[in-house]
């Protein structure tokens, strides 16, 4: 369900006489779902709410905000029965921040809902059966709980094989990575803040600690924003687009220790810079790269297109496994290090390599699948967008003395179709593209193709499901899906899916 739908200008308002509920009136709601953004799914006399901080299986008075024909809004009043997976969230912002949404489920019941997700996409938008795909209980996701666009589950076979959702044993202090955007604090002269945003706005909410971050990470960004402040460096401010200091980026190797801050700024003088860079190094002694990315553009995308490295290496390193890698200050790392090892892993086993094939690795940031197929594969062709990321890649097969790996620069369906005219010919292709899933053209060239397997490794359930239709349309069958934990406490969900040509064994 889009319920992002917009009145058209000079179209008619919808009629909302006769609905079961009127805007500022309250109802008790029955919560039957869980939202694809975490939001309870309530229904009252037949309509659906929409009510945040709601859990499945609750019974809750809430007040109705917005009515639209279909459904609803409601703010959460009272909880009159709760469910038995509520718990206290641990984190002291987590109603204002909106980096989380499920701590207040417990990690258990996320993991549940998370593989429900997966399950309620591949039905309704991917149209494809789940063997045994009975919901868990209370945990069918929005559209699914609402009752509108249930699957018809049209795939021949007994269906696709959910895996339960691989969590972690320790599921808190988790990410490598902080990206925080900095602000100034109303009615402190110069004072900088910086955290996340407001949950559906752009109002900053400063933070000291965040529980699913890295604690190191916490205190890079606190240092950077007391030195910049006492060095009277000014916030950018989004509105104007006057001001410098943009975001701040800590990036730390769980395996390593190492850490890199990249400073985005508005503009490529900084006031003080020596000062500044002195500062840093002296507050964060396991500092080995200071960068400083510049965007001066107004908008909502963190970097710019220029990096220059202030001080110390343009990369810090990390290990996966026995792999090394390096990182660069814009390249995409996997931001949960022990999950994206079991994910890789998951990879891996579904490539079901023997060491004579040839393997290609499409969206393959900085190597990291593709060096871990490698070692078990032919040869391996990487190819990656952002042009940092494939030095690093190359770099990091130099590093490591994996050889039979070949990267190019460049978007997938363009290289893969150039790759198909020189002759290549895949065993299998591993996709891992970003939330918006892959190109359709790169699609037809996997169809083309013909590998005998299909890797898929997806953030995103709804465009992993559309796209396991188109390839599931032109032959192939989705065998086993994983999800994986990688970002526990948000709606966030990861998978890795199996798919293999029609006629071959699974
Ligand atoms: C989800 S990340 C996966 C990276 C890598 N496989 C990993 O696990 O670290 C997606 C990657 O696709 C890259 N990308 C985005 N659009 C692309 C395109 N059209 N062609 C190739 N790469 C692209 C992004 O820069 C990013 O590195």
């Amino acid at each position: 369900m889009n319920r992002k739908n917009k009145r058209r200008p000079g179209a008619p308002a919808a009629d909302l006489s006769g609905l079961p509920v009127a805007k500022n009136e309250e109802y008790i709601a029955d919560i039957v779902g869980l939202g694809h953004d975490g939001e309870g799914v309530g229904r009252v006399n037949g309509f659906t709410l929409f009510i945040q901080g709601a859990l499945p299986g609750e019974k809750v008075r809430a007040k109705v905000l917005k009515v639209k024909k279909q459904y609803g809004y409601g703010k959460l009043l009272e909880i009159i029965e709760a469910s038995p997976d509520r718990i206290d969230a641990p984190c002291p912002i987590y109603k204002q921040c909106g980096g989380c949404q499920l701590q207040h489920l417990s990690y258990d019941a996320q993991l549940r809902w998370k593989r429900q997700l997966v399950i309620d996409n591949l039905e309704r938008i991917g149209k494809l059966r789940v063997a045994g795909a009975g919901a868990e209980s209370g945990m069918r996701a929005g559209a699914e709980a609402a009752g509108v666009g249930a699957g018809r589950g049209d795939a021949e076979a007994a269906g696709i094989v959910v895996h339960p959702t691989l969590g972690m044993s320790d599921p808190w202090r988790y990410r490598n990575k902080a990206q925080v955007p900095i602000g100034l604090a109303v009615g402190e002269e110069g004072g900088l803040i910086g955290g996340f945003y407001a949950q559906g706005s752009h109002r900053i909410i400063d933070m000291e600690a965040c529980l699913i971050q890295h604690e190191n990470n916490d205190a890079v960004v606190a240092a950077v924003k007391r030195i910049a402040s006492e060095l009277g460096i000014r916030p950018y401010n989004e509105e104007t687009g006057k001001g410098l200091l943009r975001h701040v980026i800590a990036r730390y190797g769980f395996n390593t220790g190492e850490i890199m801050v990249v400073l985005v700024t508005n503009g490529r003088d900084i006031p003080r810079r020596d000062e500044l860079v002195g500062l840093i190094r002296e507050a964060i002694p396991d500092v080995r790269s200071i960068c400083q990315n510049v965007n001066r553009q107004q908008t909502n995308v963190i970097f710019g297109d220029e990096t220059r490295v202030l001080w110390g290496s343009e990369v810090i390193y990390d290990t996966i496994g026995d792999i090394r890698f390096a990182i660069s200050a814009r390249s995409f790392y996997q931001v949960n290090p022990v999950q994206t090892e079991v994910l890789y892993r998951k990879a891996l086993d579904y490539a079901g390599l023997s060491g004579e094939e040839i393997v290609i690795d499409a969206y393959c940031g900085i190597g990291t699948i593709s060096l871990f197929l490698a070692q078990k594969a032919r040869e391996v062709y990487g190819v990656e967008i952002i042009p940092e990321a494939i030095e690093d890649a190359k770099r990091n097969a130099l590093v490591n003395k994996i050889r039979n790996v070949r990267f190019e620069v460049g978007g997938a369906e363009v290289v893969i179709p150039e790759w198909k005219r020189q002759g290549i010919a895949p065993d299998v292709i591993v996709v891992d593209p970003p939330r918006k899933g892959c190109d359709a053209a790169l699609l037809e060239t996997i169809l083309a193709m013909r590998p005998e397997r299909v890797v898929y490794v997806s953030c995103n359930p709804s465009t992993l499901a559309r796209d396991l239709r188109v390839l599931e349309d032109g032959g192939y069958r989705t065998v086993e899906v994983q999800p994986v934990d990688m970002f526990p406490h948000t709606v966030h969900v990861e998978s890795v899916a199996l798919l293999v040509r029609d006629g071959t064994e699974g």
